[in-house]
């Protein structure tokens, strides 16, 4: 990706090319990601990566910045999107005030949060003020609790319906996660913003994935949408290994390593 996309060369891409997006949560591993990706998402599924917790609801906002700062920095030319955390958009008022924090604290290009119709007056107050927003409908994962598990959306009409209704109040963009390919599809073409998907099929406008699902890191996590195009943790312990088994019988560090 030779130049950092903007709000409108993202909107650009529907109908040209597809665009990828992956999750980064640290500055290392963004470098090595933003050369070859349109978009780097700081998904609030670092709290179940990184922080090892069961579900995205407990990250908060100061965490998000932090990893947010450290993903900016390690990958400038990208276009980075906030991923607002659970609680941090539940009126007017606060969201605007989190995601100015976002702006302001961060290098962030965008902000994402999760919902349709009902958070309409929220993405457009926030639009109206500047900022980019990225839309997020079909699975919700900050819904888990109250709807008692991850469950594929399959409610076309309302979907929609919610498609319609953010790109009115301004998206730039909308992820739409764990959605029948078909009903995808027909979502996709309601809208002349680019559909993102994650679990949604190829009849969308690019696809998202959370990196170290589709680099074999997350062991524990494998749902149908996941497709690993790396085995990172048996390549991983692997080579500890054979670091752990070099210090134990004294093969390193030989003489090249030693001053
Ligand atoms: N590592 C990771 N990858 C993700 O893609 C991800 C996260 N974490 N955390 C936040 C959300 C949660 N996501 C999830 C979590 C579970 C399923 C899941 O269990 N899917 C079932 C389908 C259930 C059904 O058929 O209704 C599956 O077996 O694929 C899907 C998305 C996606 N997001
Ligand atoms: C799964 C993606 C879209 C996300 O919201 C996240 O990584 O938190
Ligand atoms: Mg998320």
């Amino acid at each position: 990706m030779a130049k950092k996309h903007t709000i409108d060369t993202i909107k650009a891409a529907k109908n040209s090319e597809k665009l990828v997006m992956i999750t980064a949560y640290d500055a290392l591993f963004a470098k090595l990601f933003s050369p070859l990706v349109d978009m780097i998402l700081v998904g609030d599924s670092l709290n179940m990566i990184f922080a090892a917790k069961p579900d995205t609801l407990s990250a908060s906002m100061e965490q998000m910045l932090y990893h947010t700062q450290a993903v900016c920095a390690g990958a400038p030319e990208s276009f980075t999107i906030f991923d607002m955390p659970y609680g941090s958009y539940t009126n007017k008022k606060d969201a605007l005030k989190n995601a100015i924090r976002v702006y302001q604290e961060s290098y962030a290009d965008a902000v994402k949060l999760e919902g349709g119709k009902e958070k309409c007056h929220i993405v457009s107050h926030l639009t109206k003020n500047g900022i980019a927003v990225m839309g997020h409908i079909g699975l919700l994962p900050q819904h888990v609790r109250g709807a008692g598990g991850y469950k594929v959306a399959n409610n076309k009409d309302k979907l929609i319906e919610d498609a319609k209704a953010l790109e009115d109040a301004g998206v730039f963009a909308i992820i739409l996660e764990g959605v029948k390919a078909d009903i995808a599809k027909d979502i996709t073409a309601s809208v002349e913003v680019p559909v993102i998907g994650i679990g949604a099929g190829k009849d969308v406008d690019g696809q998202v994935l959370v990196w170290s699902d589709m680099l074999g890191f997350f062991e524990d996590f494998k749902p149908k949408f996941v497709k690993r195009y790396l085995n990172g943790a048996k390549l991983v312990k692997e080579a500890v290994a054979a670091y752990a088994q070099e210090v134990k019988n004294g093969r390193f560090p030989t003489k090249d390593y030693s001053y």
